[in-house]
Parts: C-alpha cells; structure tokens; sequence
C-alpha cells in the first residue's frame, strides 16, 4: 500500500471554533502502545464540518468522561479495524483472529452512554455505528457476509480508493432525518465491514438499510443530533457531497450546541 502524501487542509478555523472530542485506538506497534485516529475522521470535520478535533486518548475510568464531557460539544466515535468485544455484548465467540482493543472498549461504551445523556451532539461510524448499538444493550453479527442472503460487506482489495469505493445503494426511510439531510430516499455508500447489527439497542431508529436489509443508517430518539452510519462518510468526504451534507449537517447541530453550552443553557452533568 502506497503512503499518502500530506493531506491539505482546505479550511482554516477561528479561535472560537467549536470542539468535537475523537476517543482514538490503542494500537501496540514496535513494542509500545500508541493512541491514533485516522486522519481522516479528523480532516472531515475540519473540511466538512468546520469543528476543532481534539483526539481523546483511551486510558479507561482513570479519565472520567464528564471531565471530558464539560469541554467539548461533540464527539465522533470512528471506525477501526479492531471489534467491540462480545463480552459487552452477551455475544457468540468471535472468530479466533477477530482484531481486539480492550482500551478502546472501555472508553467508548461510558462515554457515549453519558454523551447521549447530556444530548450533546454524536456522530458514530463503523467501529463506532457498532459502539453505539452496544452502548445502548444491542448485539452484533460478527461475520454478516456468512449469514444466508447477506452481501460481502468486507471491501475489496487494493489500493485505499478500491477498498473505500462505492459499494452498495443505501435505502432510506421516507421522512427519515437522513432522507432530509441527503434530500433523497437512497444514495450510494462505500462499505468496509465485517460486524453489523443484530439485535437494536434500546432507542436506536433504523433510518437506512442496505439492499440486503443490512441496517446502515440509526438514529437515537429524542436527541437532537445522535447519528451513526455504518458506511465511511469521511473517506475523501470533501469530494463527495453526500458526505459533506451529513458532516455540515453535524458541523450545524455542533454550532448549536457549543452555543447554548458558552452561554451555560446546556444539561450540565451526569445527573442531568
Ligand atoms: N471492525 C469492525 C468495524 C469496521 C470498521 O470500522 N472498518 C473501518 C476500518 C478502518 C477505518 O476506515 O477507519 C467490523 O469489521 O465490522
């Protein structure tokens, strides 16, 4: 795989710009453990939705979330190679070579469950479209494309564009917040996953399925910005107007937030 050059930014933020947290990945490389997060998820929303990223690194209960949570308005849980363990799951076994991170895990399960609390804006792909559905006491198929009927999810191989390549149509509620932030009943979307939903967690609306019924697009009721895709908006998002549609749309309910939150109308707190 060849390495990409520098990415150019094509937004430049003022001071005031509001704050998306982005919980990383541990990944163990040459001996030690490194926090990461792809570039990508940081650069979309910069260029999409016009957001300070702040990486958020996945060191468990010894960071309380609410710490977290008092300065930043919102997060973006991203997608990772790794699988959610199926012990938070009550799930079968997982294939034996199934890409694991216990750090992440434990960050990310709290910290959506005490996002969604205080209803502070979410945006979870992936990786993280799977956190939430677990967050909220859902299952997960660990191996979709072997179960009868279902298209390979996996992604081709290849080169990064090949993998992230359009792949499958999305099949959109009518009326659904997707349907009104793409301004169409169905689109088209990468896809580079193995997981998927089985059992839906607890107030998660399925807003799109793939043709296969695959659910690829949720909502969480009530919350006024609290989406999560399982496809990859943030792959070259800028040069895809869908998803720069759903990162403005972000970007808008972020500003919102951030707004209310300097101006001390926010719920403050886990008892809120
Ligand atoms: N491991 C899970 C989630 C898949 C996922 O998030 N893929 C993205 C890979 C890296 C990236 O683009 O950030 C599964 O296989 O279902």
């Amino acid at each position: 795989m060849s390495k990409p050059g520098p990415y150019r930014l094509q937004q430049t933020l003022g001071h005031d710009a509001p704050v998306v947290a982005v919980p990383m990945c541990v990944k163990f490389i040459d001996g030690q453990n490194y926090h990461t997060v792809g570039e990508k998820y940081l650069t979309a929303l910069i260029d999409g939705s016009g957001v300070y990223p702040l990486s958020y690194p996945a060191l468990g209960a010894a960071l309380p979330v609410d710490a977290l949570l008092d300065h930043v308005d919102g997060l973006l849980f991203t997608g990772s190679p790794s699988n959610v363990a199926v012990e938070h799951y009550n799930g079968d076994p997982d294939r034996d070579d199934s890409p694991q991170d216990p750090g992440r895990d434990a960050v990310t399960l709290p910290l959506l469950r005490a996002a969604l609390k205080r209803d502070i804006p979410v945006i979870c792909i992936c990786r993280g479209f799977q956190e939430l559905n677990v967050a909220l006491g859902g299952t997960l198929h660990t191996r979709i494309h072997e179960l009868p009927g279902k298209l390979d999810h996996r992604g081709a191989d290849g080169s990064y564009d090949e993998i992230y390549k359009p792949a499958h149509q999305l099949l959109l509620e009518k009326g659904s917040v997707f349907a009104g932030v793409f301004g169409a009943d169905e689109i088209t979307v990468n896809s580079v996953h193995w997981q998927g939903i089985n059992k839906l967690g607890q107030g998660l609306v399925v807003e799109g399925r793939a043709p296969d019924g695959v659910i690829e697009a949720v909502r969480v009721a009530g919350k006024r910005f609290a989406l999560g895709v399982q496809w990859h908006p943030e792959y070259r998002c800028t040069e895809n107007p869908d998803s720069m549609k759903l990162f403005r749309a972000f970007g808008e309910a972020v500003r919102a937030y951030a707004a209310e939150r300097r101006s001390g109308k926010a719920k403050a707190g886990a008892a809120a």
